[in-house]
Order: structure tokens, then sequence, then C-alpha cells
């Protein structure tokens, strides 16, 4: 295995499981998209909103700071994280410009059913009886294939931006790695990455990460206290940033322990960044992977922008522990775990499970 693709051609989806609904043409929430109880009395929807630690990558001790939140929150927000601002207008113009398409446009860029990348809904669908009110565009590397077929002379910009997008994630990702391994002891001269100097293949082609970026489009809903817009879910890389278009409204909400469902307001200037499976795994359960949804809201659609990144496809992930306490987790490669989570998405983390 050696792409994102290769990992889902064993976990195929259903076409009826790809096509998003036609958003626009509804005036009521269809039996199909109807959530029954899904707030329940564990949300805290109405109550003041739980403040997410921010961590400023200035401060001379973001390194201690960003190791704390990932082992108490496991999920945080940045400032000081160097994506301009100028560039954060330009990857929002560009999330509309696609999703503000009348279906039938969208629709020439749909995910193929053994595919990573392309329109359609999330590929975590199937694992719910209802679905979500959302659309999806994911790009692996570069869009072009996609973008060409819904704008043939206009896909270039789309695509200059979100791989100028993607390229100051990945920077900006590493940085955070860098810092969260240290914190967990990793020997330095294993921290430039280069897949922590694991060469398990000696391809010069071989990728040297494993990346994604999504974009996610929540419309209005005619009412969202019975739709959902991402139903609860772990990431499954290592870390995931996810932008929250400006100008539209809040809805990512996080389970915390002992609290329920906490909303995360968005913060002008600040990125969200949240700890994923592999990094879970990495960190022998210290920085639990943590679970978080979006709902709806009734007069405004939200936009985001999330990117996943982790090691290389065929990378064997194992725990880290700086002081020899035993292992919980078995190792596992890149491709396999994102296959087994492909395939079933509550019991992945557990079947690498040792103890
Ligand atoms: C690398 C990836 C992470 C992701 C699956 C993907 O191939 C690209 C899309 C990602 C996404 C975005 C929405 C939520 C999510 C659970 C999903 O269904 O697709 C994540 C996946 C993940 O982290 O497992
Ligand atoms: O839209 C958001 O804020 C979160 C998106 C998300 O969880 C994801 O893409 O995995
Ligand atoms: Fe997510």
């Amino acid at each position: 295995m050696s792409s994102l693709s290769d990992a889902y051609r064993n976990a195929p989806l259903l076409s009826h499981h790809i096509i998003p609904l036609d958003f626009e043409s509804v005036k009521h929430v269809p039996e199909s998209h109807s959530w029954q109880n899904f707030d329940s009395s564990l949300s805290t929807r109405d109550q003041p909103p739980e403040s997410l630690p921010i961590i400023d990558l200035a401060d001379p001790n973001a390194l201690n700071l960003v190791g704390q939140v990932c082992e108490a929150w496991g999920m945080f927000q940045v400032t000081n994280h160097g994506i301009s601002s100028v560039l954060l207008t330009d990857v929002e113009y560009e999330t509309k410009r696609f999703f503000s398409l009348p279906s039938k446009e969208k629709m020439k860029a749909l995910r193929s059913p053994g595919g990573a990348s392309g329109y359609g809904v999330a590929r975590i669908t199937p694992f719910f009886n209802k679905f979500m009110w959302h659309e999806g565009f994911t790009i692996v590397e570069s869009p072009v294939h996609h973008a060409r077929e819904v704008w043939p002379h206009g896909y270039q910009r789309f695509c200059e931006v979100m791989e100028e997008y993607q390229k100051k994630m990945k920077e900006l990702t590493e940085r955070l790695l860098v810092l969260i391994l240290k914190f967990l002891g990793l020997p330095g001269v294993l921290l430039d990455l280069e897949w922590l100097r694991h060469p398990t293949s000696h391809d010069p082609c071989r990728p040297d990460s494993c990346t994604a970026l999504q974009l996610n489009y929540y419309p209005s809903c005619p009412d969202p206290t019975r739709a959902m817009g991402l139903a609860p879910h772990t990431d499954s890389l290592l870390l995931t940033v996810i932008h929250q278009v400006r100008g539209t409204h809040g809805g990512l909400e996080i389970l915390k322990d002992g609290v329920g469902w906490v909303r995360i307001v968005p913060m002008e200037g600040a990125l969200v960044v949240n700890v994923g499976d592999m990094l879970h795994i990495m960190s022998n359960g210290m920085f639990p992977s943590v679970l978080h949804r979006v709902v709806v809201d009734k007069t405004s659609h939200r936009m985001s922008l999330a990117y996943f990144y982790g090691p290389p496809v065929d990378h064997r992930l194992s725990p880290f522990t700086a002081s020899g306490a035993p292992v919980r987790f078995r190792p596992v490669t890149v491709g396999k775990y994102i296959e087994m989570k492909a395939k079933s998405l509550e019991d992945a983390l557990s079947q690498v499970r040792v103890r």
C-alpha cells in the first residue's frame, strides 16, 4: 500500500453513500436525514460555551503548553500559526466558489466508490442510519483532476490556492508535531521527521507523509434540532488543523469527560488543532483522540477546512514510551489502520489495543 486510495480500495462505498442531498431544493428535513434525540441531556448547546485553550506558538513555553492541552483536551486553538490572513481569504473564496455551484455542477467532481478524493458525503456515512446535513470535497495532493471537470477553463486558481494552503498546513502540522513528540520525550535526532527516520522504503518517489484537505459545507437547515452536520467521530491521522470560515457561525462541538458536548466558538486569527487516533496510538494513550461533531443552524450555512496529517501510508506506527511503560497498542501500518477505520469506525482503535 502506498497511497490513501490504496487504503480505501478494500473498503469501497456504495453510490448512495457518496451522493449528497440537493439541500437547495428541500424545505423540510427528510426522514433520511432526521436524527432522533441526538442532542440528549449531554448537550451543552444552550449553556455558556467553555473556552478551548489557546496557545500562542510564539510563547517560549509553547512545548509544555501544547503537551498539557493534548493530554487534558485533545483539542486546542493556536495563534501566531504562520498562515497569512491573505491565504485564508483566498481558500475561503475558492471554497465558497465550489459549494455555491448548483448541485449538478458539483456532481461533476463526485468521488469514485473506492477513491479518496472528490465531492461527496463524509466517509463515515455508512456507519450511521441517518444521513448528515453536510457536503464535502476531499483533496489529496492536487485537486486538478476533479477541478478540471467542474471548471474546464477556470480550475487553475482553485488548484493553486488549495496547493499553497496544503503546503503551509504541512509546515504548521510538522512544527506542532515536533513540539508534541518532544514533550513525549522522543530523541531530538528523530525530530526533523522524514518519517521519524524510519526508512521502511528506499523508494525516492515515496511520499513523505499522508495528508488530505477536506472542505466542509453545512447548509442552513429548516430544523437543526433534528439534523446532524457531522456525526460524532474521532479523526484517524495524527493531527487535524481546522479553519472555520470567517463570517460563518460556529457548530463544532467536542465531547468532554464529565461535562458533555462543548461548543467551540470560532476565534478570529486562531486555528483549531485536534489529536487523531494515530497520535493516540503513538503516545501510548497519553494523548487521546477526541470525539467531536458538528451541529447546524437554521438561518446560516457554515464552512470549514480540515487538514489531516499522518506518516506515509507504509509507515509502521507503534507507541513511544519514554519511561519504558508497557505498550498499550500493537504496531500497525498507517494504511492498514485507515482500512480498519473504513471498515469499522468505532472498533478500529480497540482492534489495535493490547491492554
Ligand atoms: C485522510 C482522511 C481523513 C478522513 C478520511 C480521509 O481520507 C479524508 C477525509 C477525512 C474525513 C473528513 C470528515 C470526517 C472524517 C471522519 C471522514 O469521514 O472523512 C475524516 C476522515 C478521518 O479522519 O478518518
Ligand atoms: O467542520 C468542522 O469544524 C469539523 C470538521 C471535522 O471534524 C472533520 O472534517 O473531520
Ligand atoms: Fe473531524
